[in-house]
C-alpha cells in the first residue's frame, strides 16, 4: 500500500488498492504472515560428526512421525537376526518419505543401536517415536522391480480378515478365485499395489498371506471350478455317450482313465495368481477351443450335443483315437481314428493327448491334433473334458475357453431330472436316484474348489433350454469379445 501511494494513479492501481484493502484479502495476508514467522519444521537431531572411517557407509534417515502409523512392517532375518523393513504400506508415511525401502536393514533408531531384539521390541521402539527420529540404514542399490505391471487373476480364495499374518487390518482385502486386478507397483518383497483402470469397483488393501499390497480392482466376478469326467464311448463322432456313471456303478474295475498333465500345471495349481491379459480373437484367427466340464450326469454331453445340433456347420467335436479295431459300419476318421497301441502311446507320452483312458483293454482318447483339425476348418471345436485335462489343453495353440456346467440345487434337480435318464452305455439307461443327484452336487463342489481358477464361465443347468441358450451366447462371446487369458498365451 505504501508503494502504491508513490505510484501515479491509474485504473489498475485503483483496482489493486481496492483488492488489497478488502477484508478477506487482509485476512489471507495476515494468515500468511503468522505462518511464515513461525518455524513449524521440527528440529532435526544433529548428524553425528564422529563416524569411524572404518564404518560401512550408512544412510541416515530422519523421519518425523506424528500420530500416523509409520506405514512399514519389520521382520527379523532368520539367519542373521538383522531387523529389516519387511513391507512399506502404499500411501503410508514411510512410502511418502521416499527414504525407507523394503529390505532396508535398521541399524539404529534415535541414536541407539538396535539390540538384537525380537521384531516385537523393535516395533515398540518404532511405535513409540514421536516427532523426529534418525535411523541409520546401510545404503542399498535400488533395483527396479523385475516383475512387470499388469493384470493378475487370483487362483485361490483369500479371507484377509482371517489372516493372522496380514500386516494391517484396516488395509486387508479378501477375494475369491478368479478376480482380475491390476498391479501398479511391485517391490522386492513380492508385494504389489494396483490402481484403477477404469472399470469395476476400486478398493485398496493388502493381501497378507500372499504378500500383496494392493489397491485392486474387481473387474471380473469369479467363475467356477470342475469335475471328474472319464472315458466315453462313441456312438458317432460328436454324440458320445458317457461312461462316467457307469464307472461309478459297476464297471469300475474295467475302466481306467488317466489324464496327462505337463509339469507346468503343478506350478499353476500351486500359484496364488496368474498374469493375464485381455485377448480379442481376430476374425481371421482360429476359433478358441470350447471346453465343457462338469460332474457326471449334469448334462455336459446333452448340452454339447444340442449346441452342435443347432449349427453343425459351425460347431463340431473332435474325432477321438482308439486302439480297438474298426467295426464294419465304421469309417476311419469319422467315428474314431483307429491307431495301433504304439502310435497311441507315442501321442500320450509326447503330451499330444488331451485326455485318454482304457476301456475293456482298449485305449481311447482325444488328441490335440484332432482338435486342431476341427479348428483348421474354421469351425468351433466343442469338447468335454476331465477337469484334470484342462491344464493340458491350456496352451497358446488351443486357447481353451472353459465352461463349467453346474447342477442346480437338489430340489430343483429332482424336478428337472424327473424324466431324465443316466446313460451308462448303449443299452442301459436308469433313472436318477436322490443319491445320484446328491453325488453330483458334492462332486460339483469339489470341482469348483479344486479347479475353479480355470473356469471362464459357469452355467447352472437347471432348465435345459435356458442352459442351452446361455451356452450359445457364452460361446459366441468367447469367440467375439475380449476375454482374459494367461499372458503367456499372447507373449510366448
Ligand atoms: N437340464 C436338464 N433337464 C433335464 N434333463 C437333463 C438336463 N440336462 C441333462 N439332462 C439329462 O440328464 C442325463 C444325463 O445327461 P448327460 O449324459 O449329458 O450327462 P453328462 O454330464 O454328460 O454325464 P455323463 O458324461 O456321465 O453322461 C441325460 O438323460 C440328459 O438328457
Amino acid at each position: 500500500m505504501e508503494l502504491l501511494g508513490e505510484t501515479p494513479n491509474s485504473p489498475e492501481i485503483h483496482e489493486l488498492r481496492q483488492i488489497l484493502q478488502a477484508s478477506h484479502f487482509k485476512a489471507l495476508l495476515s494468515a500468511h504472515d503468522t505462518v511464515a514467522q513461525k518455524d513449524f519444521e521440527p528440529l532435526l537431531p544433529p548428524l553425528p560428526d564422529t563416524i569411524p572411517e572404518s564404518e560401512e557407509a550408512m544412510r541416515i534417515v530422519c523421519l518425523v512421525k506424528n500420530q500416523q502409523p509409520l506405514g512399514a512392517t519389520i521382520k527379523r532375518h532368520e539367519m542373521t537376526g538383522d531387523i529389516l523393513v519387511a513391507r512399506i504400506i502404499h500411501g503410508g508415511l514411510a512410502e511418502r518419505s521416499g527414504l525407507l525401502y523394503a529390505g532396508d536393514k535398521l541399524v539404529e533408531v534415535l541414536g541407539s543401536p538396535l539390540p538384537h531384539p525380537l521384531p516385537y521390541h523393535c516395533y515398540k521402539i518404532l511405535h513409540g517415536i514421536q516427532g523426529a527420529a534418525n535411523s541409520r540404514v546401510p545404503p542399498k542399490p535400488r533395483v527396479p522391480p523385475k516383475t512387470p505391471r499388469g493384470f493378475r487373476k487370483t487362483q485361490l480364495d483369500y479371507a484377509g480378515e482371517e489372516d493372522q499374518a496380514a500386516p494391517g487390518k484396516e488395509l486387508i482385502l479378501s477375494w475369491v478365485t478368479g478376480y482380475i486386478f491390476y498391479i501398479v507397483i511391485i517391490d522386492q518383497c513380492l508385494r504389489w499395489t494396483s490402481g484403477p483402470t477404469g472399470d469395476g469397483n476400486v478398493c485398496t488393501g493388502v493381501g497378507g498371506r500372499v504378500h500383496f499390497m494392493d489397491k485392486f480392482i474387481a473387474l471380473n466376478k469369479p467363475t467356477i471350478a470342475l469335475g471328474f469326467q472319464v472315458m466315453m464311448m462313441n456312438k458317432s463322432a460328436g454324440f458320445r455317450r458317457s461312461m462316467r456313471l457307469c464307472r461309478r456303478k459297476s464297471h469300475l474295475s474295467h475302466l481306467r482313465t488317466s489324464v496327462c498333465c505337463s509339469s507346468s500345471c503343478y506350478n499353476a495349481v500351486g500359484a496364488s495368481y496368474e498374469e493375464v491379459v485381455q485377448y480379442q480373437r481376430h476374425p481371421s484367427d482360429k476359433h478358441r477351443l470350447i471346453v465343457l466340464v462338469g460332474p457326471s450326469g449334469v448334462g455336459v454331453n446333452e448340452l454339447r450335443r444340442q449346441l452342435i445340433e443347432l449349427n453343425p456347420i459351425h460347431f463340431q467335436s473332435a474325432v477321438p483315437h482308439t486302439t480297438r479295431s474298426k467295426k464294419s459300419y465304421e469309417m476311419n476318421g469319422r467315428e474314431y481314428h483307429y491307431v495301433s497301441k504304439e502310435t497311441f502311446e507315442n501321442l500320450m507320452y509326447s503330451h499330444r493327448m488331451l485326455e485318454y483312458g482304457e476301456y475293456k483293454g482298449h485305449l481311447y482318447g482325444t488328441s490335440v491334433d484332432a482338435v486342431q483339425a476341427v479348428l483348421d476348418q474354421g469351425k468351433v471345436c466343442v469338447m468335454d473334458l476331465e477337469p484334470q485335462g484342462i491344464q493340458v489343453a491350456r496352451t497358446q495353440e488351443l486357447k481353451p475357453y472353459v465352461i463349467f456346467i453346474k447342477p442346480s440345487n437338489l430340489s430343483c434337480m429332482k424336478l428337472s431330472r424327473k424324466n431324465a435318464k443316466i446313460i451308462t452305455d448303449y443299452f442301459v439307461e436308469m433313472k436318477f436316484k436322490d443319491e445320484d443327484l446328491q453325488e453330483m452336487e458334492d462332486l460339483a463342489q469339489k470341482m469348483e474348489a479344486q479347479f475353479g481358477q480355470y473356469f471362464d464361465h459357469v452355467i447352472v443347468n437347471d432348465n435345459l433350454q435356458d442352459a442351452c441358450v446361455q451356452l450359445l451366447s457364452v460361446v459366441r462371446k468367447a469367440q467375439e469379445e475380449p476375454q482374459w487369458v494367461p499372458a503367456t498365451w499372447i507373449f510366448s
